[in-house]
């Protein structure tokens, strides 16, 4: 069994100093229950400060590469370091880096599809890549927000052998019926584990309502928030991926040629 904490909480708009803080003092908060794997929102430095963000960003993940690695080293624990606005030299990058128990940073994903109506991509610089990444030895992927409307993203994720799919994001209340829906949906459609954070409080006219989710690979809501400040944890069971994946087939029986996709 691996036992997750998600961390919902409220960011302070352009506030780097205040969101390090706050994270820290969650991490420490999460790291009571002993959980194998803490995962955090997405842009959880600066949130979405766009005109400031060049000054904001994080240069070279840093201070949070530092910071994260030593929490998780003191710890003990995984952590999916949610998102980052991230610099490197005249490039944004909208980036999750990945921390494993011994404090090693060992893998990252920058968001390949930016929000174009919000003017993500006149800010961000877009990621090209998918990764897989190990947590204690089983094979990971992150997609962030808006990725998830893009099925083909968390297949490739799947295909490349993922079995769980961590998603932070800053997901609008206005469309939480996507939200959800769409957790479960990539959920199901690739038989894996879905841990969906998303933050909560609100920024210009967006309010955020949390309803962080955890979801098995049938489609079962294990754990679910409602829009407070909150750690939300669920053991999963991994085996259940492939227990579901041996009663229904999906994988065996996809028929790519028939698909007419390069
Ligand atoms: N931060 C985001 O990517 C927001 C995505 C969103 O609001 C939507 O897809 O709807």
């Amino acid at each position: 069994m691996l036992k997750i904490a998600a961390i919902q909480i409220d960011l302070a708009f352009g506030d780097p100093a205040v969101n390090r803080l706050k994270i820290k003092n969650m991490i420490e908060k999460a790291s009571v229950n002993g959980p194998d794997v803490i995962v955090l929102p997405e842009m959880w430095n600066t949130s979405f400060s766009m005109n400031n963000l060049k000054d904001l960003a994080d240069r070279e993940g840093e201070p949070t590469k530092s910071m994260i690695s030593e929490l998780s080293r003191k710890y003990h624990v995984n952590i999916v370091a949610g998102s980052i606005a991230d610099r490197y030299g005249d490039k944004i990058y909208n980036r999750l880096y990945v921390a494993n128990r011994q404090g090693e940073i060992h893998s990252y994903y920058d968001k390949v599809h930016l929000v174009r109506h919000a003017r993500e991509d006149e800010y961000l610089t877009a990621g090209n890549t998918s990764r897989i990444f190990s947590i204690d030895g089983i094979a990971c992927g992150a997609i962030i927000c808006y990725d998830i409307r893009f099925p083909e993203l968390s297949r490739a994720l799947a295909l490349k052998g993922a079995k769980i799919l961590f998603i932070p994001a800053q997901w609008p209340e206005t469309r939480i019926e996507h939200w959800k829906a769409l957790a479960i949906a990539r959920a199901i459609e690739n038989q894996m584990y879905v841990v969906a954070v998303n933050r909560i409080g609100s920024e210009f006219k967006a309010t955020f309502p949390g309803n962080s989710l955890i979801v098995d690979p049938w489609g079962k809501v294990l754990a679910e928030s409602n829009c407070e400040e909150t750690i939300l944890e669920s053991e999963i069971d991994i085996d259940l991926v492939e227990r579901i994946r041996r009663k229904v087939p999906c994988f065996q029986d996809r028929n790519e040629a028939a698909y007419g996709i390069d």
